[in-house]
């Protein structure tokens, strides 16, 4: 816990109901289960990964931008082989996010990093949706996957991933479509017709895309215009843009911010430096997340917490940053509702003390 926070705060923000939307389920691979999997799957990591769990975190401390990550996280999450590690590391995390007072969650998961090593989706997402069914019923959370695709792949291997992922938007196991991995190169346009095949066939998927991350504001825009997604992963680049940031706000487009991320990604140099004022200025709806929680040392609370530390946020602030986040989601009006009256009586315990 920070110094600069008071104790009541650190309190109120710990049991501030919280809904995330922006955690690649690869990226809460812990040093140590990725260890224990590669024992356990017989898996020899490269001789340049890092050889231990301490020298895994000395590496964490010292990736150079998003590339120099991603180059780490594919190789990390080779150990994932069996249905039972998918669960096992979706299950994980959601003890954890549950720990830290989450009651909603939408889960990015990227089969491609998975197909492209022989391991079917059928065992990725199998394995990913017990552990949300478990989740749903052990943990009174709710939960939706949303599949991204890698964008340094061609656009055919994105269609033939979506072809294959058409039996489980059917069924309500995957709920949108996402797209990450490196930004600059492989801007928006060119994952049209990939954005169009989910939409034409699933119209009530959502659609959500990482944009505004390194890249320029031009990715957002183009994101929104081409791609028709209703979300924004990240988007902090949008304050260079006030034109841009009206458009946000006016159409309730919320962006899935990720301070730490960003700061080990060296996007800004430290919190302090994200444009979370004029966020809260221009309305522009934003929710708090982790995004790869194991590699950039922090669950949701630590990133809640990294925000009020840097800027003292009022508890009515809080409020509309956590009920922002529920009207982002992607759940039905009743466990909105549900939501809603939590933050509620969590704000009225606290309010006279924050
Ligand atoms: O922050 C990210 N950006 C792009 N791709 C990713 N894949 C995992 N995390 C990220
Ligand atoms: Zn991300």
């Amino acid at each position: 816990m920070s110094c600069n926070i008071s104790e009541h705060k650190h309190k109120f923000l710990h049991e501030l109901p919280k809904c995330e939307h922006h955690v690649h389920v690869e990226g809460t691979l812990s040093p140590e289960l990725l260890f224990s999997l590669a024992k356990r799957n017989n898996i020899t990591l490269p001789d340049h990964f890092p050889g231990s769990v301490e020298l895994c975190n000395e590496r964490y401390d010292n990736f150079a931008d998003l590339q120099d990550f991603l180059d780490h996280y594919y190789i990390g999450m080779s150990v994932l082989i069996n249905e039972q590690d998918f669960e096992d590391l979706a299950y994980e995390y959601f003890k954890k996010a549950k720990s830290d007072g989450l009651h909603h969650t939408e889960v990015f998961f990227d089969p491609q990093g998975h197909v492209e090593r022989g391991i079917s989706i059928e065992t990725v997402v199998n394995g990913l949706n017990k552990a949300c069914k478990k989740a749903e019923e052990e943990l009174k959370i709710s939960t939706k996957l949303i599949m991204c695709l890698l964008r340094h792949l061609p656009v055919p291997n994105c269609i033939e991933t979506i072809k294959s992922a058409h039996k489980y938007y059917n069924d309500g196991t995957i709920h949108g479509l996402g797209l990450d991995s490196s930004e600059k190169p492989f801007p928006p346009e060119l994952f049209e017709s990939c954005y169009k095949l989910v939409k034409e066939n699933h119209p009530n998927a959502l659609l959500t895309a990482h944009a505004g991350e390194e890249a320029d504001p031009i990715f957002i825009t183009n994101s929104l215009d081409l791609l028709n997604v209703t979300r924004i992963d990240h988007g902090v680049q949008s304050h260079r843009d006030d034109e841009l940031l009206k458009r946000l706000a006016d159409n309730k487009i919320m962006l899935s911010v990720c301070p730490l991320s960003n700061v080990k990604l060296q996007v800004v140099n430290d919190v302090k430096e994200l444009p979370i004022r004029k966020f809260l200025e221009f309305n522009v709806p934003f929710s708090i997340n982790s995004d790869d929680p194991a590699y950039f040392g922090g669950y949701i609370l630590d990133n809640y917490i990294a925000i009020e530390d840097r800027f003292q946020l009022t508890g009515e602030e809080w409020v509309k940053i956590a009920k922002n986040g529920v009207y982002g989601s992607f759940i039905d009006d009743k466990r909105k509702e549900e939501i809603y009256n939590a933050i509620d009586e969590v704000y009225n315990k606290y309010k006279d003390l924050i």
